[in-house]
């Protein structure tokens, strides 16, 4: 992208659309690679697989504000709708430094994937803004925040497209996006957004849900494979809401997590961490650098640690061939989205390592988003415990699902959870019929 011409805005836009070009950059190129492997398994349905190559609806908004200082400064967003053929769409807002359109599609596509594999009756969609949270006020992150929902207002709504959280965003964020909705549509629409406050109609276990989904789907691959949670050692790398709660319920379990990593420390210690003790650590200093219970340790070595569970939680891209060549694990169960390169998910498979894919292990997440939607509309909320349960149903039919497709077709569990996917998506689109 850095020989690309033009600003920022330019370069973004380029890449982005360059999903015609099967030279595009990651990560839109690996969905689009993960959409290809599903072909064969298409029959009639394969003359509409072109619809998933080429988002629905792609919104790029100026977000300009005035900064504490008095001076102006102009943020780039994103909302990409990919796919609505099974409802509206539905896929959180990321605040990251390094968003960009192509991120976006990629992020939407995955969704679109996710939410039809665990059988939500939603479309898929993500949003996001190219900005380091961390490095403005409260007071500019809420008028960026407002001024970024207002732009997109135009084609979000409770029954056209509804953001989440996501990497850089969380309840807070939620919460100014559904005020500003409302401000602007002049009543309020508690059901624009999930992940918001418990007091604005958010659910009980959105938080955990994530984190929770992934644990279940790594007990459940577990259990295929005979592998013992009890001692089970444990790698995790990102650890915000989904890296630290997934982390926090292997400890819980009676795993043992040996290994953490978020941008600021990457550490170690075979004995098995406290996880609460960092959890808390992280609470009270914003990352683990400092964090006392386990030492310091390379990067590259860290992808190489002997373990039965390694869970990438942070970010797109970061099992590449190379490390895939050296990981030394029995399941990679991906918290993450898109953490694993096309080319690295077949070297996994080819060395026998199971690999639990983003789009049915993160699912959690997004399936209490819709538990979260349901209940907004129904004005009638549900107890924790009723959430969880439906959560543990959702996730382990699924999870047995796709395990079937696998065995059956002898395929990867991605091309499996993609293959009912598509179906369904694909089978919605044709059904529709073709627009006049
Ligand atoms: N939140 C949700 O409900 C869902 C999230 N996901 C996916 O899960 C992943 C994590 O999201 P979430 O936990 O919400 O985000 P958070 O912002 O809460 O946490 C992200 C974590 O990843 C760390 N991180 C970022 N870059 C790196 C890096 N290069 N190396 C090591 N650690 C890194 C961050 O560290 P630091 O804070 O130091 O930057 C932080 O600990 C994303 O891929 C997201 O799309 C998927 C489904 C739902
Ligand atoms: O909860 C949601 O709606 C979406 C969560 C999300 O962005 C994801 O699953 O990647």
């Amino acid at each position: 992208m850095s020989a690309l011409p033009g600003s920022d805005y330019a370069k973004a836009r380029i890449a982005g659309l360059s999903y015609l070009n099967p030279a595009a950059p990651e990560p839109w190129a690996s969905f689009v690679e993960q959409i290809e492997r599903v072909r064969p398994y298409l029959g009639d349905l394969e003359r509409w697989i072109e619809t998933l190559k080429h988002p629905k609806r792609t919104l790029i908004v100026d977000v300009p504000i005035e900064r504490d200082d008095g001076t102006i400064a102009h943020y780039e967003g994103y909302r990409v709708q990919h796919n609505l053929s099974r409802g509206p769409g539905k896929g959180g807002i990321r605040f990251h430094p390094d968003v960009t359109l192509n991120e976006v599609m990629a992020l939407s596509g995955w969704m679109t994937v996710k939410n039809a594999a665990v059988g939500l009756p939603f479309g898929g969609a993500k949003g996001g803004i190219r900005l380091d949270p961390k490095s403005v006020s409260k007071g500019e992150l809420q008028r960026i925040t407002r001024r970024f929902t207002s732009e997109i207002g135009i084609i979000i709504g409770p029954d056209r497209d509804i953001p989440a959280p996501d990497v850089g965003t969380n309840e807070m964020t939620m919460a100014i996006m559904m005020d500003t909705f409302s401000m602007n549509r002049g009543g309020t629409a508690t059901g624009v957004v999930t992940g918001k406050p418990i007091a604005l109609g958010g659910s009980l276990g959105r938080r955990e849900a994530t984190g929770r989904g992934v644990f279940i789907t790594a007990r459940e691959a577990a259990r295929h494979l005979n592998v013992p949670l009890e001692g089970a050692r444990v790698v995790v790398q990102g650890f915000g809401n989904v890296g630290g709660i997934g982390a926090r319920l292997f400890h819980e379990s009676g795993a043992r997590v040996i290994a953490i990593a978020d941008h600021a420390a990457t550490l170690v210690n075979e004995a098995g961490i406290d996880i609460p003790a960092a959890l808390a650590h992280v609470a009270a200093k914003g990352s683990l650098a400092g964090f006392a219970g386990a030492s310091a340790i390379d990067i590259e070595d860290f992808w190489r640690l002997e373990c039965e569970f390694l869970v990438p939680a942070a970010l797109e891209g970061q099992i590449t061939p190379q490390r895939a060549e050296g990981i030394r694990t029995r399941i990679v169960v991906e918290g993450a989205n898109g953490p694993t390169t096309p080319a690295a998910d077949d070297i996994l498979r080819n060395r026998g390592i199971l690999v639990v894919p983003d789009v049915l292990a993160n699912a959690g997440g997004v399936t209490v988003s819709y538990f979260e939607w349901v209940q907004d509309f129904s004005s009638f909320f549900w107890t924790e415990d009723e959430i969880n349960d439906r959560l543990e149903r959702i996730m382990v039919g699924a999870f047995n699902a796709i395990w079937q497709i696998a065995d059956e077709k002898q395929v990867s569990l991605r091309t499996a959870a993609f293959i009912i996917a598509c179906h369904r998506v694909l089978e919605a689109r044709a059904e529709r019929g073709l627009y006049p």
